[in-house]
């Protein structure tokens, strides 16, 4: 096993990677305050996964109370399955002690710990993250929320686990689609600020697609080195942390404008970051050769690089325009000005944008 650290002063927590992890209960039970918990999922990694959990919180001395399987899909990422949660939570009497813990993928965590944050005003909360996106991602870092038909996580707040656990061998069951998507996210911390770790990826992307245990493991670690080195940095988004939404902008158009349901969240990143890539190098910001090398990597990954074909231009902009980093009425963007570095920058004409767009159809 291996443990990485997010540095948030009083609340800091430990982020465990390693194989055999979901049993270990005590890894959990020493960053509870009382022994109780309830374990939200859902329909697809309940059966699979959260007796082993319960067995293992029990011999650590943790009461499970409860435990509700969510609808599976991004879909289902809404206020609606956040009141059954509530219900839930209701009826097996959980008090202010209660843990919530949340088990599957970034659906579930991000919905888990916003009831987490609300509930009773917030309770402990737990992330045991079951794909590959919510280990390197989604799981770290307290982004918690749900999205609303006009935009994608627009209901939510900051709030930080107490542990991640990521048990390796839960990926053993992960279809391959969602594997990929997951990758999408791990080239991006490459793209943003770590040129070596992009270089490794180049080389080791069949190795981790083909589920290399080492290699995915290195993988999930270095990934989680960058995020939490950022979230560190700043916690609540008012500077650098802006970056680790590459691609986003575009991405969460392409989720909202088809009804999150055809795109997978890391398949629309993919295409995004192909889409954030055009846009600066249309800037002057980025080499020819690093867009290529974006690309390639993406498309040899089995990644999108083009968005929905009817997803119009004027669509992308109506949606772009309520993203949550737009400031004074302006969209702010990442762009990059070299594999391994990002910027944001609001001076962006709408022109650009939309000849990125259609580069990528
Ligand atoms: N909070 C953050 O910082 C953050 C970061 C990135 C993404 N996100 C959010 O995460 C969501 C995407 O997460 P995701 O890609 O994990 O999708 P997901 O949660 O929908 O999971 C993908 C699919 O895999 C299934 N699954 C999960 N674990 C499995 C396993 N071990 N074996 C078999 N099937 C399994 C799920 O039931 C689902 O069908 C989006 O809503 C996105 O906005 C949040
Ligand atoms: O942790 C972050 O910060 C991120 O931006 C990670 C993203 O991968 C993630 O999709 C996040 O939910 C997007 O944030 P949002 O604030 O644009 O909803
Ligand atoms: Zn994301």
């Amino acid at each position: 096993m291996k443990t990485l650290t997010v540095d948030l002063g009083e609340r800091s927590y430990p982020i465990h990677i390693g194989p055999e992890l979901l049993g270990a209960g005590e890894l959990i039970a020493a960053a509870l305050p009382t022994p109780r918990a309830v374990i939200v999922t859902n329909e697809t990694v309940g059966p699979l996964y959260a007796q082993r959990l319960a067995e293992g919180l029990e011999a650590a001395g943790i009461k499970v109370v409860a435990r509700t399987d969510l609808p599976d899909g991004e879909q289902h990422k809404s206020l609606a399955t956040l009141e059954t949660v509530y219900d839930r939570l209701l009826e097996s009497r959980a008090d202010r002690q209660t843990a919530v813990i949340a088990l599957g993928g970034g659906v579930v965590g991000d919905l888990a710990g916003f009831a987490a944050a609300t509930y009773q005003r917030g309770v402990p909360f737990v992330q045991v993250p079951t794909t590959l996106l919510a280990q390197v991602d989604a799981a770290v870092g307290g982004k918690t929320a749900v999205n609303h038909p006009r935009g994608k996580n627009m209901i939510g707040a900051f709030y930080q686990p107490r542990v991640v656990v990521a048990d390796m061998d839960t990926l053993a069951t992960l279809p391959d689609r969602e594997l990929r998507a997951g990758f999408a996210e791990v080239v991006k911390y490459g793209l943003i600020r770590d040129p070596a770790f992009f270089a490794y990826l180049e080389e080791q992307a069949p190795a981790i697609l083909g589920r290399d245990p080492g290699a995915l493991t290195e993988a999930v670690y270095r990934s989680c080195r960058n995020k939490a080195e950022v979230v560190a940095a700043d916690e609540r988004e008012a500077g650098q942390r802006a970056l680790l939404n590459l691609g986003h902008t575009f991405a969460h158009a392409i989720e909202t404008g088809t009804g999150y349901t055809d795109w997978l969240h890391g398949e629309a990143v993919a295409a995004g970051m192909v889409m954030a890539a055009e846009t600066s190098r249309r800037l002057g910001f980025l080499s020819e050769n690093a867009v290529t090398r974006t690309r390639a990597l993406l498309e040899r990954s089995g990644l999108p690089v083009a968005g929905p074909a009817g997803l119009s231009t004027d669509r992308y902009l109506e949606i772009m325009g309520v993203d949550k980093k737009a400031a004074g009425g302006r969209v702010r963007y990442v762009l990059l000005e070299d594999i391994g570095r990002a910027f944001v920058t609001a001076e962006v004409p709408e022109a650009t944008v939309r000849e990125a767009i259609e580069a990528c159809r």
